[in-house]
């Protein structure tokens, strides 16, 4: 059985996570950390990390990049490992989730799931040959209305995969509004659109001479996020110290 902290429990990914939990036989939710409560939960919820006790195998955390000290602190304090799904990390946040996984065992991925996860493998080889070709690359992410953060976590995780093959050579674009000039080679457009209930989508576009190449994903539910923690936090317990990518879980 995996005894889960379960941070952000109240929002919509907690409650989708809460459901997919009760529904699993192997995993159980043994507390939720989450500064609102506007729900009803059949675990205890706590304001924070300060006032929580209980004892667990790992954090699931889909919450904000508020506070993201005190999780880590708490962390390493029990020697459990973190699945952290939040996105819009700062560098300086990013820093310290680097610095923690000196100690604990942390899989960090802004998208849990199996398609975008299989995407990146693909953008890469593709911008490999077709940035060779003479093809420019943008993306174009979609999300719900409701989201904090632009450009979506995943944009960017898409643009450093191809940048890291790239040899990191790329600049990022995200707003064309102030420019008067040609658009640069190495360079990776990031454009984000909100509206609605879109649950999510992403668009890499590789534009050459008369032809364009898109791949594309969509998400039509959140239970593909969901499915994608449940299965790192069964993953992670027991694992050295270090940093994990969704890639180690599904191969
Ligand atoms: N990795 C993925 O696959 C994936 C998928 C979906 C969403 N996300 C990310 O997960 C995060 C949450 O998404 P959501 O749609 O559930 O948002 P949401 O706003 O519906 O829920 C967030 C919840 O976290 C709580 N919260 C915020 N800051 C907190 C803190 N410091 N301590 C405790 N609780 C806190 C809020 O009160 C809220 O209940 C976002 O960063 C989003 O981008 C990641
Ligand atoms: O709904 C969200 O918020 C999502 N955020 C992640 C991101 O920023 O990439 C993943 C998709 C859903």
């Amino acid at each position: 059985m995996t005894n889960i902290i379960l941070r952000g429990c109240n929002g919509k990914m907690g409650q989708v996570i809460t459901q997919m939990v009760e529904e699993d036989e192997n995993t159980v939710i043994v507390a939720g950390i989450d500064l609102s409560a506007n729900r009803m939960n059949k675990y205890p919820v706590y304001h924070s990390f300060f006032q929580c006790n209980v004892k667990a195998d790992v954090i699931i955390d889909f919450s904000s990049p508020k506070n993201i000290g005190e999780m880590l602190e708490f962390a390493m304090q029990k020697r459990i490992g973190i699945v952290l799904c939040t996105t819009g990390f700062s560098k300086e946040d990013l820093e310290m989730i680097d610095r923690a996984s000196t100690v604990i065992p942390i899989l960090r991925s802004a998208n849990m799931s199996m398609g975008i996860n299989l995407i990146l493998k693909l953008v890469q080889e593709a911008a490999i040959l077709l940035s060779e070709a003479g093809f420019d690359i943008e993306i174009v992410e979609k999300h719900h209305n409701k989201k904090l953060d632009a450009p979506s976590g995943t944009a960017l995780a898409l643009a450093d995969a191809m940048n890291e093959v790239l040899n990191n050579e790329y600049g990022y674009k995200y707003d064309r509004s102030l420019d008067r000039k040609e658009r640069e080679k190495k360079q990776i457009g990031i454009s984000a659109v909100r509206g609605g209930t879109i649950v999510g989508e992403h668009e890499v576009i590789f534009a050459g001479t008369d032809e364009v190449i898109e791949i594309k994903h969509t998400a039509y539910s959140k239970a593909i996020f969901a499915k994608g923690a449940v299965q790192a936090a069964k993953f992670l317990p027991g694992k050295t110290a270090g940093m994990y990518q969704m890639s180690d879980v599904i191969g």
